[in-house]
């Protein structure tokens, strides 16, 4: 269990992390989402006591991190996946990691084996693609065979099979009763793996729910009308008290009318219809509602 209490932290007038409070529970994978630059690797780096917080606390179990020898066996992390001595073997940066934290060397076998690594084992890291580097990260994270787990942007470089072998290895940790925490700035990477979703913006906490209640509360029905006489449509509709927007391609996307309703009027009004479908928001696109307002960069419009 992983839990922050009005954790903050300020790199000069940038406040990075601000005020977070909330609890990453065991059994679950926890996604940690937020756009570019809300906050996240911050919280991660302190959550394993990387970074010192400007004030508030986190521990990790009950303890705070800083203060445990032989961190590994309590928290694995996948933080930078870059951030590796490149002229070592892999073996050898896990035997290093393996020495420091008490942790017997077969293990190390052990985990390389579980990120399909072992060919490559004795091979200088320098030479490792980004998705061969995250595989990395993962065994390292997973050596001390910790209860919590805590991975940063971990589907980066990936390629499908690979992303797909992370998720199945999320859910099997989780399944096993430890607390995973994994971190992204795309709602689509998540969705097919956590459970419960923290979502972040300008080191303010947005969101901290399971996937279900954010899927319910964010749905937003409505239908997608094409017609050729899309403004006398409009109009119609409008009349009856729906919004009614622009959609792709010339479509219009209307809420708060029925499709069968919106069928009628336009057979009254003598209006064709080309397509007539009800569509739910994604949750893609719940998550780009959510945060919108904290966006910092976007693109276009430089930093705002
Ligand atoms: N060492 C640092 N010095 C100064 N500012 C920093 C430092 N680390 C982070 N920041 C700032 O803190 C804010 C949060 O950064 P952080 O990297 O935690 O966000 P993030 O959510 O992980 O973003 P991304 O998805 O882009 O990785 C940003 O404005 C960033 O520029």
């Amino acid at each position: 269990m992983i839990e922050l209490n009005a954790l903050t932290r300020r790199y000069g007038r940038t406040t990075a992390v601000d005020d977070l409070t909330l609890t990453v529970r065991p059994g679950h994978v926890t996604g940690f989402l937020g756009p570019n630059g809300a906050g996240k690797s911050t919280t991660l780096r302190m959550i394993i006591g990387l970074t010192e917080p400007t004030s508030g606390t986190v521990t990790v179990d009950g303890v705070r991190f800083a203060d445990r020898p032989r961190g590994l066996r309590h928290a694995g992390a996948l933080l930078d996946a870059g951030d590796v001595h490149g002229g070592r073997s892999a073996v050898a940066h896990l035997w290093a990691l393996a020495r420091s934290n008490g942790i017997a060397r077969g293990r190390v076998d052990e985990v390389l084996r579980e990120v399909g690594l072992s060919a490559a084992a004795r091979r200088r890291i320098g030479g490792f693609s980004l998705g061969m580097r995250q595989r990395l990260g993962i065994a390292a994270a997973l050596l001390g065979d910790p209860p919590v787990l805590l991975f940063d942007e971990p589907f980066n470089g990936l390629d499908p099979e690979g992303v797909r072998w992370v998720r199945d290895l999320f859910r099997r940790l989780a399944a096993e009763g430890r607390t995973v925490f994994v971190s992204s700035h795309l709602m689509s990477e998540m969705q097919n793996c956590v459970d419960r979703l923290v979502v972040i913006g300008r080191g303010r906490l947005i969101a901290e729910q399971s996937l279900a209640e954010f899927a319910a509360g964010s749905t937003r029905a409505g239908v997608s009308v094409r017609t050729p006489d899309a403004a006398g449509l409009a109009a119609v509709l409008a009349a009856e008290g729906a919004d009614v927007r622009p959609g792709d391609a010339g479509a219009l996307i209307v809420t708060g009318l029925t499709a069968a309703r919106i069928g009628d009027l336009a057979l009254a009004h003598r209006i064709g219809l080309h397509e007539l479908s009800t569509r739910t928001a994604s949750l893609e696109d719940a998550f780009m509602a959510l945060t919108a307002d904290s966006v910092e960069y976007l693109a276009g419009e430089g930093i705002r």
